[in-house]
C-alpha cells in the first residue's frame, strides 16, 4: 500500500490538499488491481497485463463492461464485509447488478462501494451496483472505508434522517412491500427513517399539517411511498399551514357580486392564509369548510392584473427540507416526470445521493360565498395536474372501483368518455407577452387538421436533468418565494377569456408522462418555469374526442392539434361553471369548484430527483 502527498506542483490549494491513496487490492471479475482514491472519485487499474480481465473466445478477446472509475457523488455507502466475508444474500436484495459474485478467498477481508448503474436499455432506470476490493489486511479495509466516508461526508444535499409515509393500499395494494423493497438502500446509505404506515385517507395530511416546524426540522425531507394522490395530500398537508401567500384573482363576475355587497370583504389584511382541513373521508367531494379567519383580499385589482407587491410567507423547517417519492400508486406521473423512470430503487437512489430538482406547484383556490360566512375560499395545491369534466369525472367514477386497482382507470375511462358530457364554462387566463406566439390559436387550422407537421421540431424543449428553461431563473431560494407573477413584473400581460361548452379543462403543471400517455399531456411542459398550460378541450363529435386521446396515448402523437383543442401556456387562470356538474381532480384529490382561481407558484418544492434524462 502507498499512501502518496497530492499534488502540490499544480499551484491549485484544493487538489494540493487532496491526498491520493492508493492500494493494491483484487476486485472481482478483474483480478489485481490498484485502486487510487482522487479528488472526486476512486479508480482503479488492471494489473494483468495491461488488460481489464475477460476471457477469450474463439481467439477473440471478450472485455466484460466494468467500469474503471466510480465518482463519490454516485456511491451511496461503503462498509467492509462481515467478517471479512460478503453476505451475497443480503447484498443483492435489492439489485441486480452485483460485481462481486465469484467465490471469496477465506484469507481475504473486503470492502464493498455500493453505487448504481445506467440501465443500457432506459438510461433513466438505476441499477445498484456493488464494488468488492479485496485485501489481506483487515485494516486496509477499515481505512479505505474511513476516507470513502470522509469524502462522502462531503457531499452536499444528502439526507440523514427521513421521515417516511408508506400507503399500504396505493396502486395495487403493494405500498408495504415497495418500501421494504427500498429500505435496505436506506439502511446502508445510514439513513434514518421514521416510518408511518397510513391508517386511512387524510392520515398523512393530518400528520404534516400538526407537525410543527421544529419537530420537522429534525428531518431532511418527507418521503411518500404511494401514487400522485397520496403525495399530493403529504404535500397539501405541508403548505396549509406553511404557505401563506395572496390568493390568485378571483373569477370577474365573483368580484361583481362582491363589489355589490361591500360588507363581505374584509380588507383588513393583505395577506390570505390558506386554513384548511382534510375531510376526504367524510365526503370527497366537498372539502370542508376553509377557516379563512384572516381577511380576504382578491388580487385582482380592476383591470385583471395581479397585484404584485405583496408579501409571501413560505415557512419551510429547513432550507434543506424536501419532498420525495418512492412509486407505487396506480399512476405515479410525478415520479415519471422526475426521475424518468416509474421504478422505486431508482427513487431510492435519487434520494439516498441527494439529488434536487424543484418543481412549480399550483395555488387552487375555490371562491364560494354562503348566507353564513362571509366569503369563503378554500385552497388546495397540486403539483402535477388540475382537470374539469373528463378528468374528473374519469376519477369520480373510478374511486367506484378501486378494488380494480390501476385498471379501474381504463374502465371508468371508457365509461366516462361513452357519456361523452360537456361542461358549459368560462375560462380566463393571464396571457404574458413573450408566451404569445404559443397561446394564440392557429388560424390556418382545419377541423380535425393535424398542426405538428407545419411546427418545427425545435420548437419543443423538452425537460430534462439540469434544465435549461427550468434554470434561467433563480426558483425559490429562501423563506419568500417568487409566484410566477412578481417573475413577469417586467413582462406585458392581459387578461384573454375563453367561453363555451368544454369536455375538460386541464391545467398540467408538468408534462403528465405516464404509461398511458408517454409524452404526457403536454410534452415540452417544464418541472419549474413558473407556466401551466392550459387545455380546453371544446365539445366535439365523439369520434374526434377519440382520436384526441388516442394521440395521447401514443408517444410522438399530436394531441394538441386539433381545433376543439385550445393550448395556453400561462401562470394564473380563473374558471367559472354555468351549473355545477363536474368535479376537479387536483392530482387525485376530488374538489367541487363552481368558481376557481389559480397561480402557479415557481419552484415552491424541491424534490429528491435530478430531472428526467431524456
Ligand atoms: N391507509 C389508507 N387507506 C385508504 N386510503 C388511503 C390511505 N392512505 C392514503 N389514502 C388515500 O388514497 C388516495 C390514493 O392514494 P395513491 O395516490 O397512493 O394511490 P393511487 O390512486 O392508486 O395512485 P395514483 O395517484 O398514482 O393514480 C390518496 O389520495 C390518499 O388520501
Amino acid at each position: 500500500m502507498e499512501i502518496n502527498g497530492g499534488d502540490c506542483n499544480s499551484g491549485d490549494k484544493s487538489q494540493a490538499e487532496t491526498s491520493v491513496l492508493s492500494s493494491k487490492v483484487s476486485l472481482n471479475h478483474v483480478g489485481e488491481v490498484t485502486l487510487t482514491l482522487n479528488s472526486d472519485g476512486l479508480s482503479w487499474k488492471s494489473l494483468d497485463s495491461g488488460d481489464n480481465g475477460g476471457s477469450t473466445c474463439l481467439g477473440i478477446k471478450l472485455v466484460p463492461d466494468i467500469p474503471t472509475e466510480v465518482k463519490f457523488s454516485d456511491i451511496y455507502a461503503v462498509e467492509v464485509a462481515d467478517s471479512g466475508m460478503i453476505q451475497e444474500s443480503n447484498l443483492t436484495s435489492v439489485g441486480e447488478c452485483f460485481l462481486g459474485n465469484e467465490s471469496h478467498d477465506s484469507e481475504m477481508n473486503h470492502f464493498i462501494i455500493h453505487s448504481f448503474q445506467k440501465s443500457k436499455s432506459q438510461a433513466c432506470l438505476w441499477i445498484v451496483a456493488m464494488y468488492s476490493f479485496g485485501h489481506k489486511d483487515l485494516q486496509t479495509c477499515q481505512m479505505w472505508v474511513n476516507k470513502i466516508n470522509d469524502s462522502l461526508n462531503k457531499e452536499v444535499g444528502r439526507p440523514r434522517n427521513l421521515l417516511v409515509f408508506v400507503h399500504p393500499m396505493s396502486g395495487k395494494a403493494n405500498g408495504r412491500r415497495t418500501w421494504e423493497h427500498v429500505a435496505p438502500i436506506f439502511a446502508r446509505a445510514k439513513i434514518n427513517t421514521k416510518v408511518i404506515v397510513t391508517q386511512r385517507a387524510g392520515h398523512a395530511f393530518d400528520v404534516m399539517k400538526s407537525t410543527t416546524n421544529e419537530e420537522l426540522n429534525s428531518y431532511d425531507g418527507v418521503i411518500a411511498v404511494g401514487g400522485d394522490g397520496f403525495f399530493n395530500e403529504i404535500l397539501n398537508g405541508f403548505l396549509s399551514s406553511r404557505h401563506k401567500a395572496p390568493f390568485p384573482p378571483a373569477p370577474s363576475d365573483f368580484l361583481d357580486t362582491l363589489r355589490n355587497d361591500v360588507n363581505s370583504l374584509d380588507y383588513a389584511s393583505n395577506v390570505a392564509c390558506s386554513e384548511t382541513h382534510y375531510n376526504k373521508e367524510s365526503d370527497p367531494l366537498l372539502p370542508s369548510s376553509a377557516h379563512n379567519e384572516l381577511g380576504l383580499s382578491p388580487l385582482g385589482t380592476d383591470d385583471g392584473s395581479h397585484s404584485i407587491d405583496q408579501e409571501i410567507e413560505y415557512l419551510l423547517p429547513n432550507q434543506r427540507f424536501r419532498f420525495g417519492i418512492i412509486p407505487a400508486g396506480s399512476t405515479d406521473a410525478i415520479v415519471i416526470c422526475t426521475t424518468g423512470a416509474r421504478d422505486p430503487i431508482t427513487s431510492a437512489l435519487h434520494i439516498a445521493l441527494g439529488k434536487r430538482v424543484c418543481l412549480d406547484v399550483v395555488q387552487v383556490v375555490r371562491w364560494k360565498t354562503t348566507s353564513t360566512s362571509k366569503v369563503e375560499p378554500c385552497v388546495r395545491y397540486a403539483a402535477s395536474f388540475a382537470g374539469y369534466g373528463f378528468y374528473g369525472d374519469v376519477i369520480t367514477e373510478s374511486e367506484k372501483y378501486r378494488w380494480m386497482g390501476p385498471k379501474r382507470y381504463d374502465y371508468a375511462g371508457t365509461k366516462v368518455f361513452l357519456r361523452h358530457r360537456s361542461y358549459e364554462a368560462e375560462v380566463a387566463y393571464l396571457e404574458v407577452e413573450s408566451e404569445k406566439k404559443s397561446s394564440i390559436p392557429d388560424g390556418s387550422r382545419m377541423f380535425g387538421k393535424v398542426r405538428s407537421l407545419k411546427r418545427k421540431k425545435c420548437e419543443r424543449i423538452i425537460c430534462r436533468a439540469n434544465c435549461n428553461v427550468c434554470n434561467t431563473q433563480p426558483v425559490y431560494s429562501s423563506t419568500r418565494c417568487p409566484s410566477a407573477t412578481p417573475d413577469m413584473i417586467s413582462q406585458e400581460k392581459r387578461w384573454l377569456k375563453s367561453k363555451g361548452r368544454f369536455l375538460s379543462v386541464g391545467a398540467a403543471v408538468m408534462s403528465n408522462r405516464n404509461e398511458r400517455a408517454p409524452d404526457g399531456l403536454v410534452a415540452d411542459a417544464h418541472l419549474s418555469d413558473g407556466f401551466l398550460h392550459l387545455l380546453l378541450i371544446k365539445d366535439c363529435p365523439h369520434a374526434l374526442y377519440l382520436w384526441h386521446l388516442t394521440q395521447l396515448a401514443r408517444k410522438g402523437g399530436n394531441p394538441l392539434d386539433f381545433n376543439f383543442v385550445e393550448h395556453y401556456k400561462t401562470p394564473a387562470f380563473t374558471f367559472t361553471s354555468f351549473g355545477n356538474e363536474s368535479v376537479w381532480n387536483l392530482d387525485g384529490e376530488l374538489f367541487q369548484a363552481h368558481k376557481l382561481s389559480a397561480q402557479v407558484f415557481r419552484g415552491l418544492v424541491c424534490l429528491f430527483a435530478s430531472g428526467p434524462e431524456v
